[in-house]
Parts: C-alpha cells; sequence; structure tokens
C-alpha cells in the first residue's frame, strides 16, 4: 500500500489579499501541500488566479510547499507549460474540460509535473478508470466545482470506494465540503489527499484541525491494510 495520508489546504476561502502568509500559515499548521484553485471564469462561473501568482507564490514560499493545481479550467492544455515554469508541482484537470485526456497527460509529464485526473459530481467514475493507471491521482469532486463553502456530497463516495477497490495504491483525493463532520465518510471510502478549504481556514485553530483529518484518514489506511 504507497499511499498516505495528506492533508492540502484550498486556499480560495482565504484573505486573498494576504495569499502568501495564509499558505506560509498552512504549511506552518502541518498542511502536507497546497491545494491551488486556478478558476477562468468559463468551465466554472468563477474566477480566481492563474500562472504568475503562482510564480509569486513560489518565489516567496521557496521550493518545499507540493502545489496541487486545481485546473478548473477550459481548454487546460494551454497552461502546462507556464503552470510548469511559475514551479507546479501537479497538474489536476478536469475530464470534462478536454477531448484528448491522454496527449494531455503525456504533456503534463513531459513538463515535469504530477498529473492528476479529477471528474465533476455528473460524470462516472467509468469514465476516469481507462486513464487510472496512468496518472498520479485522482480527484472525486464531493460539490460542484466553482465556490469553497458548499455543502459535501456524500452520494460521491461509492466513486471513492470503487476507485480504491480497483486501483489500491492510486492516490485518491477528495474535494469540496470535507472537515470534521464528514472525514470519516471520505475516510472509509479509502480517500488519501484530502482539500479542506472553509473548514481548515476558517478554524480558530487550523493545526488541530489539519491533524484531526490527517489521524482519521491515517487510521483508515491502517484499518484497510489490516483486513488485507
Ligand atoms: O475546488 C474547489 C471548489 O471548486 C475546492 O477546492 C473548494 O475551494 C474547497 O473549499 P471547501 O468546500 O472545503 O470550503
Ligand atoms: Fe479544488
Amino acid at each position: 500500500m504507497a499511499y498516505s495520508a495528506k492533508i492540502g489546504p484550498s486556499i480560495l476561502s482565504s484573505d486573498l489579499s494576504c495569499l502568501g502568509s495564509e499558505c506560509v500559515r498552512m504549511m506552518e499548521s502541518g498542511a502536507d501541500y497546497l491545494h491551488l484553485d486556478v478558476m477562468d471564469g468559463h468551465f466554472v462561473p468563477n474566477i480566481t488566479f492563474g500562472h504568475p501568482m503562482v510564480e509569486c507564490l513560489r518565489k516567496s514560499l521557496g521550493q518545499d510547499p507540493f502545489f496541487d493545481m486545481h485546473m478548473m479550467v477550459s481548454r487546460p492544455e494551454q497552461w502546462v507549460k507556464p503552470m510548469a515554469a511559475a514551479g507546479a508541482n501537479q497538474y489536476t484537470f478536469h475530464i470534462e474540460a478536454t477531448t484528448n485526456p491522454g496527449n494531455l497527460i503525456k504533456e503534463i509529464k513531459e513538463s515535469g509535473m504530477k498529473v492528476g485526473l479529477a471528474i465533476k459530481p455528473g460524470t462516472t467514475v467509468e469514465e476516469l478508470a481507462p486513464w487510472a493507471n496512468q496518472i498520479d491521482m485522482a480527484l472525486v469532486m464531493t460539490v460542484e466545482p466553482g465556490f469553497g463553502g458548499q455543502k459535501f456530497i456524500e452520494d460521491m463516495m461509492p466513486k471513492v470506494n470503487w476507485l480504491r477497490s480497483q486501483f489500491p495504491s492510486l492516490d485518491i483525493e477528495v474535494d469540496g465540503g470535507v472537515g470534521p463532520d464528514t472525514i470519516h465518510k471520505c475516510a472509509e471510502a479509502g480517500a488519501n489527499m484530502i482539500v479542506s478549504g472553509s473548514a481548515v481556514i476558517g478554524s480558530e485553530d487550523p493545526r488541530s484541525v489539519i491533524a484531526l483529518l490527517r489521524t482519521v484518514v491515517a487510521e483508515a489506511i491502517q484499518k484497510r491494510s489490516l483486513d488485507r
């Protein structure tokens, strides 16, 4: 079992005028990686930031933090090279946004980044499955992409469960409405990379929330390995 519990705060719901220091605050609170939500106002009805911001964050934060780019954009092909040059570590694109996932996976790998493949709530996990052996991470959205602070969609858990049963060592990420109230469902289903925005950022004690999320997931991973 190659995967481990990792917690990646989504900085979407932080004070964006202090993005650099918010990222530092999350890393100092025990985050394993940073989940950076890129929205283009076309694939989703909201706009955030692009590669120039990522480049500034990389310069200010140094080489250490792992940047998981959640690309909620149409034509994800166009940002692969700029994101790699800006210092992104993982490029997570939506399968709904491209007609040629195979080629995009290849381009991302050639540019030196890891590959994440995301599906919206309305997309079946069978659409992702043919690519699962070529990617580093599968992202199962647990809200409609576009906004932080939405309600967790529990109906997505069978997708996670199925992916875990079919691909025992794949990194599986959940994103949207995940926090102390919903983490048990995600962990039991088999998710190991946990994005949490408002529950972590909005907490007075982000360190404790991150630690709790990680403990629940680590315990579920251990239980699964004992059950095998
Ligand atoms: O990609 C998205 C939303 O589209 C997420 O990354 C959210 O930003 C997570 O925030 P919470 O739902 O945890 O508040
Ligand atoms: Fe996200």
